[in-house]
């Protein structure tokens, strides 16, 4: 059996904090220039990497002078903020070195949650990764408190595989994989090679975290590659300082835990949009559009759109019908209802003269429609 990295062509690669810090003393740089290495080499056999990296309170208790994790939240949201820095520095000149730009990326679960923010966050994403830049993210640690307290970037990797539809969730943490009990209490633990995502087995399985530094702990994990596969994403959880990790998973390898989904993107969104029973509003398509998405399967741009019923924001669920009335496809608008209402009939190159702005040329993007 291959290894479902060799086939995913977008990929999430989480670093948990136990592994990127040195026992606590900052950031271990050494260990970052490899995984830096490592995915300029994965860029280069095509595939797209987002990085989701813990670290920030470590680095910053060392700058800071702390010799223990502070147990004030605002204390740890400062050494956030101030060890960020140092996590985004090392990463821009690690991966610098293969020719390679980085972008800071800082969210909240908060804001994943919200559609306009979701949308937005979704197409600076795909736009970094299009310009060949490597985003690195973290929480935004500044504006939550709820998430420090649980120190959970697990999370974080899996609502951004189901934000941008990764292939792929990589977790590298501090152990080979999920044992069968926690391998730092049970020396009889055995490493479990094969799940189904989603499995409630393997919860039971996952204990706490192991380490002072890492808080969420395998159960975080486990459930990431339960909310992962949600959009279709596998999960591999691995150990990060194996040697070539991610190289040789790139190459067919099997390591560590592999989680798989039980159901594919498509049917994933479907899904998801089917869970929108109630669309905010509608917009009826004249007949050249409803061909382009029913049989060219093509975004909607605005000219197709004749009328717009009902008030929305832009990022909500909307339902596109045809001149009888029929509902045939649904999806995440890019414009509000007023603006709809502006620039439709009109073609997309128009848009900018009409609003001042353009969030893209399309009304729906066919990524984010469902036919129905
Ligand atoms: N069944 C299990 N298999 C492997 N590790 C487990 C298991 N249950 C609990 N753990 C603990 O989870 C730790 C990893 O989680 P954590 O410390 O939060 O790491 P990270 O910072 O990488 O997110 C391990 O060091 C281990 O002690
Ligand atoms: N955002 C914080 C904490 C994130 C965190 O510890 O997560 P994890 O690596 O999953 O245990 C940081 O960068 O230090």
């Amino acid at each position: 059996m291959n290894s479902v990295i060799q086939k995913a062509t977008r990929v999430i690669i989480k670093v948990g904090s136990s592994l990127v810090t040195n026992d606590g003393r900052g950031l271990d740089h050494a260990a970052i220039a490899r995984w830096a290495a490592q995915i300029a080499g994965l860029r280069a056999m095509g595939k797209q990497v987002v990085l989701v990296s813990s670290g920030a309170i470590a680095e910053g208790m060392l700058r800071l002078g702390f010799e223990q994790r502070p147990t004030d939240i605002h204390e740890l949201q400062a050494c956030a903020a101030v060890g960020q820095m140092g996590l985004a520095q090392i990463y821009e000149t690690s991966f610098r070195a293969h020719q390679l730009g980085t972008a800071q990326v800082l969210l909240t679960h908060a804001d994943l949650a919200d559609r306009e923010r979701y949308l937005n966050a979704r197409s600076t994403l795909t736009t970094l990764l299009r310009l060949g830049v490597v985003p690195i993210i973290n929480e935004n640690d500044t504006v939550v408190t709820d998430e420090i307290k649980f120190g959970d970037n697990d999370t974080l990797g899996a609502l951004v595989a189901n934000l941008i539809e990764a292939d792929a969730l990589i977790i590298l943490t501090d152990q080979q994989g999920l044992y069968s009990a926690d391998p730092r209490k049970d020396p009889a633990a055995v490493l479990i090679q094969h799940g189904r995502a989603g499995d409630p087995a393997l919860e039971a399985m996952a204990g706490g975290a192991g380490s002072s530094l890492g808080r969420g702990g395998m159960l975080t994990k486990i459930l990431a590659a339960k909310r992962a596969a949600k959009s279709g994403a596998h999960t591999v959880i691995a150990y990060g300082r194996e040697n070539e990790v991610l190289a040789r998973l790139a190459s067919g390898e099997v390591i560590g835990t592999e989680l798989a989904a039980q159901t594919g993107h498509l049917t994933a969104r479907k899904q998801w949009m089917a869970d929108h029973l109630h669309t905010a509003g509608q917009v009826v398509l004249d007949a050249g559009a409803v061909q382009k998405l029913t049989g060219d399967g093509k975004s909607l741009l605005p000219i197709g759109v004749v009328e717009v019923k009902g008030e929305f924001g832009r990022g909500a669920v909307i339902t596109c019908v045809n001149a009888e009335g029929a509902a045939i496809a649904r999806g995440l608008t890019n414009y509000t209802s007023a603006e709809t209402r502006r620039i439709m009939r009109k073609p997309s190159s128009e848009i900018e003269s009409i609003l001042g702005f353009v969030e893209g040329k399309e009304l729906i993007h066919r990524d984010n429609l469902v036919l129905l």
